[in-house]
């Protein structure tokens, strides 16, 4: 059947065109609210928004079949990632189809907001021609403040730098080398807001930027000063920053972005040097096209090719790797399949080897879906998105290692669990048939592929085991379909893999152990 997405925010018809040319049943139906959208959102595999639907964990509940949300823009603030990733949904954004547009909004504010443009325009239009009203200031020779010197800092700071300002930017995350070549002066917050004569907004929304231009940051700014916010409502203390507007300490500001949106209300409308807009940072034909067209570009992708661009919760997959790495994915969950299922007490590190070919591909998607195998067993929600992330709130430590191939095998996967008790290992690859096989344990060569029902046993290398483990099965009625041993010596430790047909009669299973030189049975499902 083919994948059907669901288009819930107003986008260009670009996207849709993308969608059915490759193969992906698409509805557009922007506007819905959140109840009638919980109610449909169960048919869909992906699902196409801007900033106005917001993907709660509630909604997410409901979308049991859901893959993949896909964001026409950058900001991500309105899904909830931790409860996307949980449910093993990919999060893509189109993280710079809109940011020049974007910048091209705010330096548009900052000019707005530096001759008082919109309460010009509707003063001339109402017939009074108030040319001593609107005095305005020079941006020439300015100092801009960019908070947030990322993608579309960048690009504001580049175009103030054009118009002749001094640029300086406070952002933890910009490299001094970087800062060089933008031509812009890394400051620290205090700094910035003690010398900018403007200040523009170009974080995120996390719990580090909320609130960044708090009451006490905006007392540390300099008499005169207009700030621009094209990032997010929340960045700025709006009520303290009308208070600031309000006794004259700070000259004029322009806001895209609020709080609360829609903002049918906000405490800054009304002031005679505030300019709004109704977040329209992105909204222009190009960007529009540009995000539209991408974000439908990679959830086909996804959804068709299983290749991953610009996930915000899990590495990038490139179309030609995808078919490659399948295979591998498969033999890594199911690894950690093995070792999951025969683990019984705490996990405390996971050691992954990747050795040949297998090592040059995407080795962080197969560790997730190792781990994912892994601690399948003892926590079923789990899934190669979230493994990562439950690894590491339990304090499991993974570890990875990359090698030129040394054995018998072109690829060659080893996953060694270290529990308190012990360490358990088992190796495997995937053979030209693309299937994954087990190609060791604990270091003793075996050759066995991973069926729906097995049976693991360990046991003494000594005659007349098989045998008797053969006649205990078959008097039971348990008919095996593939058999495979291993030994590391002669009269050493031996195992069995034992594939058999239908599941295992637990009090089958129990007789195991008691015969003669058995150490360990269990039962494995794959
Ligand atoms: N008004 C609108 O329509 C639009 C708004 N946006 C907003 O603009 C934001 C920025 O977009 P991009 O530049 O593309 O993102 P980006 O990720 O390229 O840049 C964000 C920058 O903020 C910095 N940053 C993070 N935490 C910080 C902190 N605590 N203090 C100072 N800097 C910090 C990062 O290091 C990074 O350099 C988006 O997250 C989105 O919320 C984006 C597009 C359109
Ligand atoms: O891309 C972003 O982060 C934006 O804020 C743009 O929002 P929009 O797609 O115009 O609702």
């Amino acid at each position: 059947m083919a994948p059907r997405v669901l288009i819930s925010d107003s986008l260009s018809p670009a996207a849709v065109a993308i969608f059915q040319e490759r193969g992906v049943a698409v509805d557009v139906k922007p506007g819905l609210d959140k109840d009638e959208l919980a109610r449909i959102i169960g048919d869909y595999d992906g699902l196409a928004i801007r900033s106005a639907t917001k993907v709660t964990a509630k909604l997410l509940e409901g979308a049991s079949r859901l893959k993949v949300v896909g964001r026409a823009g950058i900001g991500v603030d309105n899904v909830d990632i931790p409860a996307a990733t949980a449910k093993g949904v990919i999060v893509m954004n189109t993280p710079f189809g809109n940011s020049i547009t974007t910048a091209e909004h705010a330096i548009a504010l900052m000019f707005a907001v530096a001759r008082q443009i919109p309460a010009a325009d509707a003063s001339t239009q109402a017939g009074q021609w108030e040319k001593n009203r609107f005095m305005g200031v020079e941006i020439t020779g300015k100092t801009l403040g960019v908070i947030g010197c990322g993608n579309i800092g960048a690009i504001v700071a580049e175009r103030a730098l054009g118009l002749r300002m001094r640029v300086i930017a406070f952002d933890p995350f910009l490299s001094p080398e970087r800062a060089l070549d933008l031509g812009v002066e890394k400051v620290e917050l205090d700094d910035l807001l003690a010398r900018a004569d403007f200040i523009t907004l170009h974080t995120p929304m996390t719990a580090q930027t909320k609130n960044i231009l708090s009451a006490e940051a905006l007392a540390k700014t300099r008499k005169g000063v207009r700030i621009i916010n094209c990032a997010r409502g929340g960045l700025v203390d709006e009520v303290a920053l009308r208070a600031a507007l309000d006794s004259g300490h700070v000259a004029g500001a322009g806001f895209d972005v609020f709080t609360v949106e829609p903002a049918k209300e906000n405490p800054l409308f009304g002031h005679p040097n505030v300019v709004c807009t109704p977040h329209l940072g992105a909204s222009t034909t190009e960007a529009q096209e540009n995000v539209a067209l991408q974000v439908a570009e990679q959830m086909s992708d996804y959804l068709i090719r299983g290749a991953i661009t610009n996930a915000i919760n899990f590495p990038s997959i490139t179309a030609e790797e995808a078919p490659k790495l399948k295979p591998f994915i498969a033999l890594a969950e199911k690894l950690g399949s093995f070792a999951g299922q025969l683990t019984e007490t705490d996990i405390k590190e996971v050691r992954i080897t990747y050795e040949g070919g297998v090592a040059g591909l995407k080795i962080k998607a197969l560790t997730a879906a190792a781990i994912a195998g892994l601690l399948r067993p003892a926590l079923q929600d789990v899934n190669v998105v979230s493994a990562p992330i439950v690894a590491k709130e339990r304090g499991i430590v993974v570890e990875e290692t990359t090698r030129a191939a040394e054995g018998d095998f072109e690829s060659l996967i080893t996953l060694e669990v270290v529990t308190e008790q012990m360490t358990r290992s088992i190796s495997g690859t995937v053979f030209h048939d693309g299937k994954p096989r087990m190609v060791a344990i604990k270091g003793i060569k075996v050759d066995a592929e991973f069926a729906p029902s097995m049976i693991y046993v360990t046991n003494e290398d000594k005659p007349g085991f098989i045998g008797r483990f053969a006649s205990l099965l078959g008097n039971a009625g348990v008919n095996i379909a593939t058999f495979a041993l291993g030994r590391d010596a002669q009269g050493g430790s031996a195992i069995a893999l034992v594939e058999v047909d239908g599941e295992v009669p637990a009090d089958v299973l129990g007789q195991i152990p008691a015969l003669p030189g058995v150490k360990q049975a269990k039962a494995l499902r794959f």
